[in-house]
């Protein structure tokens, strides 16, 4: 039932792509994530395609949720999929009720990663594509994300450091992989939960993206994922000045022998050298700082709050982030505090 090989344009872009991006390096063993759905099966069959032109050793992992009535049903036809390719097939099965798609997809890459790590593969590769990318910045812009979740899906990225998550076919839309599986006459594995609107990705997906096709822009998946690969180079060239300038804040900041904070993390800034920072820098400085000292994600308020403390008069301060540290500004510095009911300054 399967067709045998033979070469499309999908190769060629892919196997091009793969060239200039060096995102599978030759000779290395591939974990395939395959779902069943159309576009992981385009994913896995080019991958075999390409095989032998890159010597890589491939495996397919799929990951039954158990959130579906067809689930264990699903594995299986993935499972013979990975026999008729000849390829080693590994499997995890949730052990426990995973409530939410947030939780489903923590635990599917940890999943993944255990098999990655088990079996010596230092690349698990998903088939996320354009339209994915598409869907994710429109998903992250309605929530009120700035460039950094809007940059969406990026080609790679690590998980350990010794394990790679690759994303190849961000090139192509849904419409392109779904094409190629019809004629590979490959069998996808009909998803019944990605038709349901009470998701709101299948919401965009059904409803928001053709919308803008018909109305706006037939285009509008590749445009949009235009814009994710645009941001990702600001987005990544900012993130690392914002690293440099808060080591300088650190660095000119001292003065932790002040505090009575447990931490090896230095928790003064150098309000002077943030002063003539540009805004954008400023905002990227200080979710770095809280990120680093508190370890949590702080909210768009928070920042801002802590933003405006450079400008501050002297004893200012923010509310409590959770935890109930507080910074507050000490001349030329602003000091992160844990005790808020002692005074920032022991007498
Ligand atoms: N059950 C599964 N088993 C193995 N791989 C999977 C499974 N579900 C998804 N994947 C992999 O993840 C890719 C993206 O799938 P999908 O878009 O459904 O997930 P998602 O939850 O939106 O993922 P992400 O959070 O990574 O964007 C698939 O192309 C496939 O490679």
């Amino acid at each position: 039932m399967l067709k045998s090989s033979s070469w499309s344009s999908l190769h060629a872009q892919l196997h091009i792509t793969l060239r200039q991006r060096q995102l599978l390096p030759r000779s290395q063993r591939l974990l395939v994530a395959v779902s069943g759905g159309q576009d992981s099966l385009c994913l896995a069959k080019l991958l075999l395609d390409l095989q032998l032109k890159w010597n890589w050793h491939l495996g397919i992992a799929h990951c039954d949720h158990r959130w579906r009535s067809d689930s264990e049903a699903n594995a299986n036809h993935v499972e013979a999929l990975a026999k008729i390719w000849q390829l080693p097939f590994y499997k995890q099965t949730a052990d426990r009720l995973l409530n939410s798609e947030a939780a489903a997809r923590e635990w599917r890459y940890r999943a993944l990663s255990a098999i990655a790590e088990q079996n010596d593969f230092h690349y698990i590769v998903t088939g996320h594509t354009a339209s994915d990318r598409a869907e994710t910045l429109l998903y992250n812009l309605i929530r009120g994300s700035g460039a950094d979740g809007l940059q969406s899906l990026t080609w790679q990225r690590p998980l350990t450091d010794y394990l790679q998550l690759v994303r190849p076919l961000l090139q192509f839309t849904r419409a392109q992989t779904g094409q190629f599986c019809q004629e590979m006459q490959l069998p996808i594995w009909e998803d019944s939960t990605n038709q349901d609107l009470k998701y709101a990705r299948n919401r965009i997906r059904h409803n928001i993206i053709p919308y803008l096709q018909q109305n706006f822009n037939p285009q509008v998946e590749q445009a949009l994922a235009q814009t994710a690969e645009l941001l990702q180079a600001e987005v990544e060239y900012l993130e690392d000045a914002a690293r440099q300038l808060l080591l300088q804040a650190l660095e000119g900041g001292s003065g932790v022998e002040d505090l009575d904070l447990q931490s090896s993390i230095p928790n003064c800034l150098n309000r002077i050298v943030l002063r003539t920072a540009p805004l954008a820098l400023q905002r990227r400085v200080m979710r770095q700082f809280i990120q680093q000292t508190l370890a949590i994600a702080p909210s768009f308020d928070q920042v801002e709050k802590l933003t405006a403390l450079i400008a501050a008069p002297n004893r200012s301060r923010t509310d409590p982030f959770p935890g109930g540290a507080i910074a507050q500004v000490d001349r030329d510095r602003i000091c992160l505090k844990v005790n808020t009911k002692n005074d920032l300054h022991p007498k």
